[in-house]
């Protein structure tokens, strides 16, 4: 597939102005994104994937290594690169607050040089695509967060650039929007067959939209892999061991010892543990901590996974995906 972003071996330090300490926020990252595919982007807090996005979208200039798009170098070609990206910021919605919804579309359209007629369509277009319609004459003002949101995001499709940078797009949501918002996405995703960088905490997200995942932790690549490999790595790893009994204090002390990854869900009378086994023979090791107390295994099953119990893996114990 032909790759649109290449960035290459990027890094960049901060200056602390009170304490004069010198902040590595990125540190010689590196990744490509191939025309017409969703990449997430994603991290821990501070991890460094907004300062990341911004060295994309020519908002900060990198300390070292090179950003190019579509074959344009960044910082030798930055308006004809820029012309390839549109970008919707956290936090930074690029709306007139005193039009209305419509207003604002229709102002952003007809700033492309589109004629009445194209203008018209798109409006329309995208009035329904976000489910906008019924809001289309309530001044931005006055709207809701998520409202905003979705209207930002039309706004940047309107630009009808080949990329689009997402951060965060579902973050201060409250879940039924955040679930609105992702079903428009995927629909506008699979429509429109451009390319997407999204930087998310939002799992579901991630699973539901990105074909390919990059995952940052303190200014490094971790990861950078397909989002279902990474799914069925992790599921044939992943245990759910359910008990005759509870645990005790001390076996369960034993258990996040050993295992910090795993977690154990206390019923009635009968404890259920999920686990994820580096290598199957620690199987025995988890066995023991039962077998000392007489617990007794009632089934163990193959578990199924979701995106943020893999992140969690990931970020938490990078060094065992390491060793996968
Ligand atoms: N302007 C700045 N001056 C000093 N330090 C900064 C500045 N911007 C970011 N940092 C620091 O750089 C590191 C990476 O920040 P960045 O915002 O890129 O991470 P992030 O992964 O986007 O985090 P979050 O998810 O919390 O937004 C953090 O330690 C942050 O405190």
């Amino acid at each position: 597939m032909e790759k649109i972003i290449e960035v290459k071996e990027i890094s960049k330090n901060y200056l602390k102005r009170k304490t004069k300490e010198m902040i590595t926020a990125v540190n010689d990252v590196s990744f490509d994104v191939h025309r017409g595919e969703v990449l997430g982007l994603l991290g821990p807090n501070g991890a460094g994937k907004t300062s990341t996005i911004k060295m994309i979208c020519g908002l900060l200039q990198p300390d070292a290594g090179s950003i190019q798009i579509n074959g344009l170098d960044i910082q030798k070609k930055r308006l004809k690169a820029l012309k390839h990206i549109s970008a919707v910021l956290e936090g930074n919605r690029n709306l007139y607050w005193r039009l209305t919804v419509r207003e604002n579309l229709e102002y952003f359209a007809g700033n492309r040089g589109r004629s009445r007629k194209e203008v018209k369509f798109e409006v329309e277009k995208l009035l329904e695509q976000f489910r906008l319609k019924e809001k289309e004459h309530e001044l931005v003002n006055g709207l809701s967060r998520g409202m905003q949101q979705k209207l930002a995001i039309a706004v940047a499709l309107l630009a009808n650039t080949e990329v689009i940078l997402l951060d965060e797009p579902t973050l201060g949501l409250d879940v039924e929007i955040s679930y609105e918002l992702r079903e428009i996405l995927k629909m506008i995703v699979k429509e429109e067959q451009r390319t997407v960088i999204i930087s998310s905490h939002d799992m579901p997200v991630v699973q539901d939209l990105c074909d390919r995942t990059v995952i940052i932790n303190k200014g490094t690549v971790v990861v950078d892999e397909k989002v279902e490999n990474l799914l069925k790595l992790f599921e044939t790893k992943a245990y759910s061991v359910k008990l005759g009994s509870l645990l005790s204090s001390d076996q369960e002390l034993q258990l996040m010892t050993k295992f910090p990854l795993s977690s154990y869900n206390r019923g009635v009378h009968q404890g259920t543990v999920t686990v994820n086994l580096e290598k199957s023979e620690d199987i025995y090791d988890l066995f023991d901590i039962f077998k000392k107390e007489g617990t007794l295994v009632e089934s163990i099953d193959r578990t199924a996974i979701d995106f943020e119990q893999v992140f969690m893996q990931i970020v938490k114990g990078e060094k065992q995906y390491a060793m996968v």
